[in-house]
């Protein structure tokens, strides 16, 4: 579990969070959504200890993250998985290479064993043949699957998605929000996802936490979105809906598609 507590922080004169209060139950998928500019990533940097509260804390299975010297963040790290919004691949490096480098780096397991749980993870992304490319060589949807792939590769608890399906087209934005279902379902992880996609926000979370003026306005179950109207989240989701009805997205959704 997550909790976020009394969160805040500024950049200079910059307020992005104030008083924010987030719970995360064990294996939900919960979209962070807001405007652009909200602190959506922010708020996702602060759940793996990548940026500090200037006030409150965060606490990743009852440890105040922001209180532990850095050997011991980087313990808590293992357990996480981060989709960055680029894929942040290492370009010089062929797909195995990428998925392969956060076993070398955390673990010290062999050679034959880091072979198999790259192949693994490449099944589990359903391109099992893409090991030898480079990230120049495949499409954008493709490089976020293999990014998915490491972020999968140490059996993370939880996995943050920065923007899943940002510059994606609405056919592979529905690849990609089918993936991020069927790795919650097969892994039993924890899914945070950071997004102004509404059609994945309805496709895939069990919930919404919607940043508005640096406070967490509204959370609740993705079913209270329209059931239990507010006024500013209405107007947001009105507002990043408009390609729910979009015939590619439904088309591949309803084939099921991966
Ligand atoms: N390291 C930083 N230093 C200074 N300002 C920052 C830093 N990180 C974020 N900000 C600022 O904090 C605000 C919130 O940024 P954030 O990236 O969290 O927004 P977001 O809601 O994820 O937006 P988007 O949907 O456009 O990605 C922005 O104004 C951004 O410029």
């Amino acid at each position: 579990m997550i909790e976020v507590e009394n969160l805040y922080k500024s950049f200079g004169d910059l307020d992005v969070l104030e008083d924010v209060d987030l719970t995360i139950e064990d294996g939900e998928t919960i979209a962070i959504i807001g405007r652009s500019g909200s602190g959506k990533s922010v708020l996702m940097k602060h759940l793996v200890g990548l940026l500090k509260p200037d006030k409150g804390r965060v606490l990743v299975d009852d440890i105040d993250i922001g209180a532990i010297p850095y050997e011991e963040l980087r313990e808590v790290r293992k357990h996480f998985g981060v989709l960055f919004q680029g894929g942040a691949l290492f370009d010089s490096m062929t797909s195995f290479e990428n998925i392969a480098f956060p076993l070398n780096y955390f673990t010290s397991q062999s050679d034959e064993e880091i072979r198999e749980r790259v192949l693994e993870c490449l099944e589990l992304v359903r391109m099992p043949d893409v090991g030898p490319k480079k990230p120049s060589e495949l499409s954008g949807g493709m490089r976020k699957r293999v990014a998915l792939a490491r972020a999968i590769a140490l059996e993370p608890r939880y996995i943050l998605y920065d923007e899943p399906t940002s510059g994606l087209d609405p056919e592979t934005s529905n690849t990609i929000d089918e993936l991020i279902t069927q790795l919650s379902d097969e892994l039993n992880v924890t899914s945070v996802v950071v997004t102004h996609d509404m059609h994945s926000v309805f496709a895939i979370a069990d919930r919404a936490a919607f940043l508005h003026n640096c406070h967490m306005h509204w959370v609740g179950p993705v079913d209270d979105i329209h059931k239990k109207p507010d006024e500013i989240l209405d107007r947001f989701v009105k507002a990043n809906e408009y390609h729910v009805g979009d015939p590619l997205r439904a088309t591949a959704s309803q084939r099921g598609q991966v």
